[in-house]
């Protein structure tokens, strides 16, 4: 395939990224796995990190490393049954190759999307994600072929980096793919194809220039749009660019782009602020005066601030915080469920393990999962949300 190649381009700063990496890149010619590719992109994710950065890899290859344990069951067209087979014989190779290359642990993470829409499982994987990141681990996430097969089906390792990125709050999506970036058309069928470079709004004209995957990855161009679109709306650019190209990787490290950047639709944390101001409220933690001072000074809501519980929320749903007086004060996502909030209100967060029998986190609502709906001294926002003055 004779393509044409992508003149550089600023990347956006970055403190925190999630890199894809496709099957294409890691699936040896033979079969099995090979460091080839991953070499490189190891190479990225440990300069990053020197640099005080942080790299979350979604990796793909259970499937192709599966092949080579036991080809008889990766026979020409393999059911989604001998594909999920592939994937759990193939997961541990996966981990060890990433292993290789890094004297930091690697910590594998399998997760589906189901996860990600439970609110209380979304919760956890992201309290797990950043405590591996907090202890230096790199982790290597991938769909949990065995209890789920859309990644299997459709390629969707893209759209899980997508809400991993969102998951971990990265401020950029890495997806290294086989080929240098987005082209007009398909590049094996399209000889006037070009490279697009640029993209602000993936709208169905963009979307119509994807087309499938190449011989050994699922989704193609497709998926990683859908990916970046996800991405892009909650406020993170992504990069599409070549593993196989080796001066395309290292450039990135450099802060420049060989591939297609799909810019992001406002703040990653404007996206995030949005969501806490406007999904709907299950309960209400009623608070007193040092913890209203303190979240108006960006604390967080310790449970010895807090006076009283209502509704029925479970852990990672939207709640309102509300003044002595009633008027809402902030909203933010529960670490606890409503029986477990009322159980440790009013007291010392060193406390929570002793009542509850376990510890999500000392704060009821973390200051990341936190929207100030007030400033300080200004005028107080009755419960529907209009102001008292
Ligand atoms: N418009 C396009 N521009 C670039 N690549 C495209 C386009 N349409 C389809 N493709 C195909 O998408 C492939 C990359 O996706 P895929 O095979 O799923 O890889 P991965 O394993 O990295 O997810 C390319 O190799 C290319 O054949
Ligand atoms: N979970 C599968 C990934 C399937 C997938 O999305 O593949 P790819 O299109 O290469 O990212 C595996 O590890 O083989």
């Amino acid at each position: 395939m004779d393509t044409q190649a992508f003149l550089p381009q600023v990347l956006p700063a970055w403190k925190r990224a999630v890199l894809k990496v496709g099957s294409s890149l890691l699936a040896a010619e033979g079969g099995g796995l090979s460091p080839r590719f991953a070499l490189g992109l190891a190479q990225l994710v440990l300069e990053s990190r020197q640099a005080g950065r942080e790299v979350v890899i979604v990796s793909s290859g259970a499937v192709a490393a599966g092949r080579a344990i036991l080809p008889r069951a990766g026979d020409a067209a393999p059911t989604i049954a001998a594909k999920q087979a592939l994937a759990a014989l193939g997961q541990a190779q996966l981990i060890a190759l990433w292993q290789r290359f890094f004297d930091a642990p690697v910590a594998q993470v399998l997760l589906t999307h189901d996860d990600l829409r439970d609110r209380r499982r979304y919760l956890n994987a992201r309290s797990a994600l950043l405590e591996l990141l907090r202890l230096g681990a790199v982790p290597v996430v991938n769909e949990n072929d065995t209890v789920a097969v859309d990644e299997l089906k459709l390629g969707d390792n893209d759209n899980l980096a997508a809400a991993v990125a969102s998951l971990v709050d990265a401020d950029l999506l890495l997806i290294a793919t086989d080929i240098a970036g987005l082209y007009s058309g398909h590049p094996g069928r399209d000889p006037a194809a070009r490279p697009v470079a640029r993209i602000e709004a993936v709208t169905p004209a963009v979307l119509a220039m994807a087309g499938d995957a190449g011989a050994l990855g699922t989704g193609g161009m497709r998926t990683k749009l859908e990916a970046a679109a996800k991405a892009a709306t909650a406020g993170i650019s992504t990069a599409l660019f070549s593993g196989r190209d080796g001066a395309a990787v290292a450039a990135l490290g450099q802060g420049r782009l060989h591939g297609t950047l799909v810019s992001a639709q406002g703040s990653r944390l404007r996206a995030r602020k949005q969501w806490l101001r406007h999904a709907p409220a299950a309960g209400v933690l009623q608070i007193d005066e040092g913890a209203c001072a303190a979240l108006l000074r960006g604390a967080s809501l310790l449970p010895g601030g807090v006076r009283a519980v209502a509704g029925d929320f479970r852990r990672g749903d939207v709640i309102e915080v509300r003044a002595a007086d009633g008027s809402v004060l902030a909203r933010g996502q529960a670490q606890y469920n409503a029986q477990d909030a009322a159980r440790i209100a009013g007291r010392h967060s060193r406390e929570i393990e002793a009542v509850l029998g376990f510890r999500y986190d000392e704060a009821m609502i973390h200051r990341d999962d936190l929207v100030l709906l007030q400033a300080a001294g200004q005028t107080p926002i009755d419960s529907n949300g209009e102001t008292t003055a």
